[in-house]
């Protein structure tokens, strides 16, 4: 047998002589890109030459019309051509960079030789296209080197289960050519590869992890079968990396009936998702949609101001008073039944439906009663979305057959006699003064023309249900709630007030959004999104079980993939995970659930993950990477000021040493004051992030706890873990989510008595000062 350092130049050999195969197919990509774009220069040239002669001099429209299409189809096949190349040209020059990361050699039934097939980020085939010289991670056979150990291992392929043997498994590090790192493994993938992963420097963007996917991790990229695959992962355990390459290998399997447009991804906050950008670039993928919570209600509700998560989250924290149940109420699946239930009784009652006046010119043109008697006239088996459509047709066709009135009235012809020439061109449309027999003929189109433009308003009013008040309707629905046991009379009456006071100022609490959105779009039989194949929501802990159970009814079409960890609630008390799972899964009612639980946690070291675990109730569950670094340290400053200065020392050593460091706070006063501190002292190097930024910049960032959601930064500073500063309900989550966002280095600093939570166990997993 080879010795170890024979290996690797045999090795290094194969990976020079891969370079060179990809040097060979990079220079004919390369050519036959040029002449593909030369290609589509030519024809868009041509089409632009031919689509303005066509403009002018051609008579024959149509034929001129169809010609166009096919010089627009030409171009668009050129276009798709050089993009397939280009594309072509950038997986080769990737892989050029680090063609593979594995190997595994197997054994097939019958045969003798074993065979060596290697791993990468992408597939590469030799020139005649008759063997693969690196298989894609994606690949059916792939699988073995992420799942199986050596000895007789199983992978899955579209034609069935097929059985080997797995002789040899070996990892590498390759950089820009060159074996950096190989050995062999027997397991799954060794430490040592992400021991090194790990150890590296923060940078702004998150880094696919396809070299070190771990067994679990492996489990929910493949899993293609489940209709519900919800993810209960530690912090730092690979939830959102793995999402990503799942969404990745769900792209190469289903090439042609899915693509990146039909997967949307609700993410916490805009900086998570500038942060994610480059995953699936990285692995040759274009990015799936990605949409906030936030952005997703502000389009739902257009022309309402929604309070967001966020928004709810400071004034909370600010007016404790803000009775708790009731929220819990709302957002609880109870009452998405009792939507469902409200509406049989609207079924019985269609009296009880809120129908509107729409006006035109400020006065009603259709009126409500007549709407309701419109309404009531169809037949009452039918279900009331039905009835409203029949309402709606209705309604067109009224409004068609009175444009002829408007037509005749005083304001029409006014108005008609005000026209400028352009306007009257407008009016006129594809006709022309030859085209009426007789000057009456001409002035009865005009005014119709115009009457039919003024009422557009109408039609648009009727198309867009606005014939029912759909606010007015959730609070009736609201009224004949019986009020939980929990609330106060007094509570809940002032819900009832608040709710119609804030519509007048043209808000509303998030709370109310998800039953109003389902009574609205269950009423209507609209506001649900077929298109969508894959539904991804991250930090699951944030979403109320109503806002969940209205997401996948809003998207019928689609399999959902939920992740996060109840630990990390900063909106609400502490969850263990089995509750918030087995809630999820009792409101959501899955036909094929699948739950998977991430217990290890890879992003900090092992210090840091020992002291945020025992923090949790359930934290020795929780299994640490073994990653040595610094104890994390805790300062308990006498006062605010010495707090202060204890802030700027820590930031000062921080920076000398990492690119990111966070400094986290509670809420967004606060950031803004330690801000101020430490602006004092580092100037431009220290940044003040918002709900509304999307870039993280290096240096030392200033953040919110729950805008730091899903990041992760090479050193945390908590700031200020007091009794005092943290609320004794939500002190667990709060600490627990800003220890678990430093990769390397922690320090904690207290101004005054430190947090209960962090009890004498915790304190023994710190280094501790006073100042
Ligand atoms: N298999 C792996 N190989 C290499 N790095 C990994 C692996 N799994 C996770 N990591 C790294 O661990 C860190 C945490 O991963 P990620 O952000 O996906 O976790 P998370 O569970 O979503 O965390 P959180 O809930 O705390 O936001 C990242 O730096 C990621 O690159």
């Amino acid at each position: 047998m080879a010795d170890e350092y024979s290996e690797r130049k045999l090795e290094q050999q194969r990976v020079d002589w891969t370079i060179q195969q990809i040097d060979a197919q990079i220079k004919k990509t390369q050519a036959a890109l040029d002449s593909a774009h030369k290609e589509t220069r030519a024809v868009e040239k041509n089409f632009g030459e031919n689509a303005s002669i066509n403009r002018y001099e051609v008579d024959d429209i149509a034929e001129s019309r169809s010609e166009l299409e096919q010089q627009r189809q030409l171009v668009a096949r050129t276009v798709e051509n050089e993009t397939i190349l280009r594309h072509q040209l950038q997986t080769l020059q990737q892989l050029r960079e680090s063609p593979y990361f594995g190997r595994i050699d197997i054994l097939d039934p019958g045969e003798k030789e074993p065979e060596s097939l290697y791993i990468g980020t992408a597939s590469l085939m030799n020139d005649d296209k008759t063997d693969f010289i690196v298989y894609d991670w994606r690949a059916p056979i792939s699988g073995i080197y992420y799942n199986g150990t050596l000895g007789k291992v199983q992978y899955q392929t579209p034609a069935g289960t097929q059985s080997t043997t797995l002789v040899k498994k070996r990892q590498f590090t390759i950089k820009d050519g060159q074996i950096i790192n190989m050995f062999d493994t027997n397991e799954t993938v060794g430490d040592q590869m992400l021991q090194e992963a790990l150890g590296h420097q923060n940078d702004q963007y998150m880094q696919n992890i396809v070299a070190t996917i771990q067994k679990e991790q492996n489990d929910i990229i493949r899993d293609t079968k489940s209709d519900l695959l919800l993810v209960q992962g530690v912090a730092g355990s690979g939830k959102t990396s793995a999402i990503l390459q799942r969404i990745a290998y769900l792209l190469y399997h289903s090439r042609t009936a899915l693509n990146a447009d039909q997967i949307v991804l609700f993410s916490p906050n805009l900086l998570f998702s500038h942060y994610i950008s480059d995953v699936l670039p990285s692995l040759g993928e274009r990015n799936m949609r990605q949409v906030t919570l936030e952005g997703f209600l502000r389009r739902r509700f257009e022309g309402l101001n929604v309070e967001s998560l966020f928004e709810r989250y400071e004034t909370r924290s600010q007016n404790p008073a803000i009775s708790l149940d009731i929220a819990n109420y709302l957002e609880g699946t109870d009452c998405m039944h009792q939507v469902k239930a409200y509406l049989e009784f609207l079924q019985q009652h269609p009296d009880a439906i809120c129908f509107t006046d729409l006006n035109f010119r400020q006065q009603p043109f259709f009126s409500a009663e007549h709407i309701q008697a419109i309404y009531q006239a169809q037949p009452a088996a039918m279900t009331i979305a039905d009835r409203l459509l029949k309402t709606k047709n209705a309604l067109i066709k009224e409004l068609k057959s009175r444009i002829q009135n408007v037509a005749k009235s005083d304001w029409i012809a006014k108005e008609l006699n005000d026209q400028d020439v352009i306007g009257l061109h407008n009016l006129y449309g594809q006709k022309t003064i030859d085209d009426f027999a007789d000057e009456d003929e001409q002035y009865a189109y005009l005014s119709y023309q115009l009457a039919k433009k003024r009422l557009r308003i109408v039609y648009d009013a009727i198309y867009n249900n606005y014939f029912i008040d759909f606010n007015s309707q959730y609070e009736k629905f609201l009224q004949q709630l019986s009020r939980p046991a929990a609330v106060k009379k007094s509570d809940w009456q002032s819900m009832l007030f608040g709710y119609r006071q804030q519509l007048e100022y043209h808000r509303i609490a998030l709370m109310h959004t998800a039953p109003l959105m389902y009574l609205r779009d269950l009423m209507s039989g609209s506001g649900q999104n077929r298109a969508f194949q894959y539904v991804f929501i991250d930090e699951m802990q944030d979403y109320s079980l109503a806002m969940l159970i209205y997401l996948k009814h809003a998207f019928p079409k689609a399999r959902f993939t939920i992740l996060g960890d109840s630990e990390q609630a900063l909106f609400k008390p502490l969850q263990l995970p089995g509750q918030l799972l087995q809630q999820l899964n009792d409101a959501l009612a899955f036909k094929h659930p699948n739950l998977i639980e991430l217990k290890r946690s890879y992003r900090s070291t092992m210090e840091i993950t020992d002291f945020a675990k025992s923090l949790l109730p359930d934290g020795d569950q929780i299994i640490s990477f073994t990653r040595h670094g610094a104890k994390p340290r805790l300062i308990t400053a006498a006062d605010s000021a010495d707090a202060a200065a204890a802030l700027l020392q820590q930031a000062a050593i921080l920076h000398e040493r990492y690119a990111t460091i966070a400094v986290l706070t509670k809420d967004r006063a606060q950031a803004k004051q330690v801000y101020q501190t430490l602006h004092r002292q580092f100037k431009s190097i220290v940044h003040l992030l918002d709900n509304q930024d999307s870039v993280l910049p290096v240096g030392i960032v200033v953040l919110p706890i729950y805008l730091a959601k899903g990041l992760e930064f090479d050193a945390a500073i908590a700031w200020n873990v007091s009794d005092q500063n943290l609320p004794a309900e939500r002190a667990v989550g709060l600490i627990y989510t800003m220890a678990s966002r430093a990769m390397h280095e922690l320090t904690l600093i207290s101004a005054g008595p430190v947090s209960s939570v962090i009890d004498q166990n915790a304190i023994q997993l710190l280094e501790t000062t006073k100042s």
